[in-house]
């Protein structure tokens, strides 16, 4: 009875102490004015009491940790892993783990009582794990108002786990229709389009990139990964030459080319248009491709493809008003977050093919999710059925090997080819960046302080002066610096001749584009605005720029916010320069070969650009790359994707500096695990 009775008070005791619902929204609030948390976070926990009042604290808690780690790329909050791992979850190290650790004996102790918890509150609507199943992806279809969705111990904000089931049912649904194929004929164009070059040696194994192209033509949603340089727009080139081929009407064939950003979108279209007219050249007369090449009109956005609306996040194009294609290109799909992607999916007419590109090992959107590393997290071991097995040696001839095949392969996984060989880097850089890819530290630091190879080099305990110098100066055995295009700058043609104008402005642009500091982190010595004012500081100091106020002559700036009416887009990079025969600044573009230019005082949303970050680097290549890693940069950052995808802007050249070595091997070791549930949701 007395036991009994000293377990009635330890219960009453802690009970005292269980924290209440108004001390968990003070602390939340101490947490946002500390820089812990976002003021959205927290007022996310607030509007959640407010709708249920009787929330119990962890869903409150736990509401403002699913916004916090939506910002942070997460598709939903890990509550198994926020209850046993919090500090590694939330990223947090001294002050703040200190005040997580405060709270927490005041909570639940067991993280079922914190499932049991979210699963009693109105504020969670409880869905299956998966998909959830027919009509259920629709969030309305319950009827439900909750704001959060708990599937097991994921935790969503309800918007989330919508796209989520909007992309899973999408790719499942597509990714099991199948074309019909006439196979002898397939297999006869197969092999006129990649037929090797005279003096090409034929791929070893199985060529991949046809394997790509048969397996993107007959299905309607189909995934090609592979690293920079394996071909991806080669093979796509040679996939629309194949539709063009095999197209009951090829003369209505509505093909679509987009990309993430306007830059990576150009690019995509400049790189099919070279790989179609040297394949022309090849072919002779057989296939009209330059009726193919005219009809493909240009590369857009994701955004400006689906008709996106200022300040909403509808599109004109959606389930009820699908895009007026037949085929839809997308390259860096790497780049496309969650909620783009359910966009997209969901306005595509159920007819179309949708051939996704990217490199599933670079970083993934800033947005959240992490879609195409999702799809495609098994590609590197193939896992082909009997039937496309059966497939591919009927189309292409080709033999998949015993190691790529599963007798149950995923179904994704029968649409989804990796491109394995690179064309593009076989030297230092390719080597580096495969170490990095594959967590070889002791690799990677060798292709870096390998003496012989110039391409590669590292300042491993280097100041930031180090990477100002370079960006003036150069580096021996590497091409390409800032000061290069302020030489082409400097050779401005006399008098207001368009031509010659306009071709100083391409000369300009182009050796811009020859070299980039690329950065982990935005603010301080080592970040993007600290680099941009010390390189231009340089410039100036060395009488090659003229800073007359914030726009000058030859300022060199990214676009950070889409102006449709203008015609620029977040990410678009220009320089201001003073038009054919003098007048206001005009911001200048190179999209491919073409020229354009804007007035610059009509841009208010730019950033100077001698540094970008990592993130905002991607779709494109600089000749020589210099990557800027510091060491106070916090754990979520410097991670494998940052690096790998730094190096792999590098052309001919890549540069590394750091303050001390341990920071390459720390960003090597840290692989990023984006929360998501969409790998589950294919399968299941
Ligand atoms: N099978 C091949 N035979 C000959 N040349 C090839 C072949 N595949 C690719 N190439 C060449 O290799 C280079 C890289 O190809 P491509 O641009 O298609 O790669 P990618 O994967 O799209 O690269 P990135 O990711 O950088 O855009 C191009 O010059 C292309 O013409």
């Amino acid at each position: 009875m007395k036991a009994r009775k000293d377990l009635d008070t330890l219960d009453w005791i802690e009970a005292m102490d269980r924290l209440t619902s108004a001390e968990l929204l003070e602390a939340l609030q101490g947490w946002t004015q500390s820089g812990w948390l976002r003021h959205l976070d927290a007022a996310m926990a607030r509007f959640a009491a407010t709708l249920v009042p009787d929330a119990p604290p962890i869903a409150l808690l736990c509401s403002a940790l699913v916004a916090h780690m939506e910002s942070r790329g997460h598709s939903c909050l890990l509550v198994d892993e926020l209850h046993a791992r919090p500090h590694e979850l939330l990223g947090w190290t001294a002050e703040p783990r200190q005040a997580w650790d405060a709270l927490k004996p005041r909570l639940p102790a067991a993280l079922d009582d914190w499932l049991a918890a979210l699963r009693g509150c109105a504020l969670v609507q409880l869905a299956p794990c998966g998909l959830a199943g027919p009509g259920a992806h629709l969030p309305s279809a319950e009827g439900s108002t909750a704001p959060l969705v708990l599937c097991g111990t994921r935790l969503y904000l309800r918007r989330y786990w919508a796209y989520e089931q909007r992309v899973a049912t999408q790719v499942r649904e597509r990714g099991a229709l199948r074309e019909a194929v006439d196979t002898a004929a397939v297999k006869a164009w197969l092999e006129k389009l990649f037929a090797p070059a005279e003096g090409q040696k034929p791929a070893k194994g199985p060529d991949w990139q046809k394997v790509a192209c048969a397996v993107a033509l007959r299905g309607r949603l189909s995934v090609i990964t592979g690293g920079p340089g394996t071909g991806k727009t080669y093979t796509v080139a040679r996939l629309l030459a194949l539709l063009l081929a095999t197209s009951p009407a090829p003369e209505r064939l509505r093909i679509a080319l987009a990309a993430p950003t306007g830059k990576a979108a150009a690019r995509l279209k400049q790189s099919i248009e070279s790989s179609l007219q040297a394949l022309a050249e090849r072919l002779g007369d057989g296939l009209d491709l330059a009726a193919l090449t005219a009809r493909m009109g240009a590369a857009r956005t994701l955004h400006g493809l689906l008709g996106g609306r200022h300040d909403t996040r509808r599109f004109q194009h959606d389930a009820a008003h699908p895009l007026d294609v037949d085929v839809l290109i997308v390259d860096e799909a790497s780049m496309v977050h969650l909620e783009m992607m359910a966009s997209l999916l969901d306005a595509l007419p159920q007819s179309a093919r949708v051939v996704l590109l990217g490199d599933k090992d670079q970083l993934a959107s800033v947005e959240a999710g992490a879609v195409l590393g999702d799809l495609c997290g098994e590609a590197q071991k193939g896992q082909y059925g009997e039937d496309a097995c059966a497939y591919v040696a009927d189309t292409c001839g080709e033999e998949i090997p015993g190691a790529f095949r599963h007798v149950n392969g995923p179904a994704l996984a029968q649409q989804t080819v990796m491109l394995r060989e690179s064309r593009r880097f076989g030297g230092p850089i390719g080597k580096l960046a495969q170490a990095v890819n594959e967590g070889n530290v002791a690799g990677a630091q060798r292709v870096l302080r390998d003496e012989r190879s110039p391409e590669a080099a590292w300042l491993e305990a280097a100041s930031p002066a180090a990477v100002v110098r370079i960006a003036l100066e150069g580096r021996p055995g590497a091409p390409g610096c800032s000061a290069h295009y302020l030489h082409a700058l400097h050779r401005r043609p006399e008098g207001g001749d368009e031509a010659a104008h306009a071709a100083w402005a391409v000369e300009v642009l182009t050796a811009f584009e020859r070299f980039r500091v690329l950065c982990a982190v935005r603010e301080g010595d080592w970040g993007v605005q600290g680099f941009n004012e010390a390189i231009e500081a340089g410039l100036v100091r060395a009488g090659l720029l003229k800073k007359t106020g914030e726009w000058y002559e030859g300022r060199p700036v990214m676009v950070t916010r889409n102006q449709a009416a203008l015609g620029v887009f977040n990410g678009d990079i220009g320089i201001a320069l003073r038009p054919a025969g003098g007048g206001s600044l005009r911001l200048y573009f190179l999209e491919g070969p073409q020229l354009r230019s804007v007035l610059a005082s009509r841009l208010a949303d730019v950033e100077t650009a001698f540094a970008l970050t990592v993130h905002k680097s991607q779709g494109s290549e600089f000749e020589h790359t210099l990557l800027a890693l510091p060491d106070q940069a916090s754990a979520q950052v410097l991670t494998r994707e940052l690096a790998y995808t730094g190096i792999t802007r590098a052309r001919a050249a890549f540069t590394l500096v750091s303050p001390q070595p341990g920071v390459l091997a720390a960003a090597i070791e840290r692989k990023t695990k984006r929360a998501s549930g969409l790998r589950e949701a294919l399968q299941g």
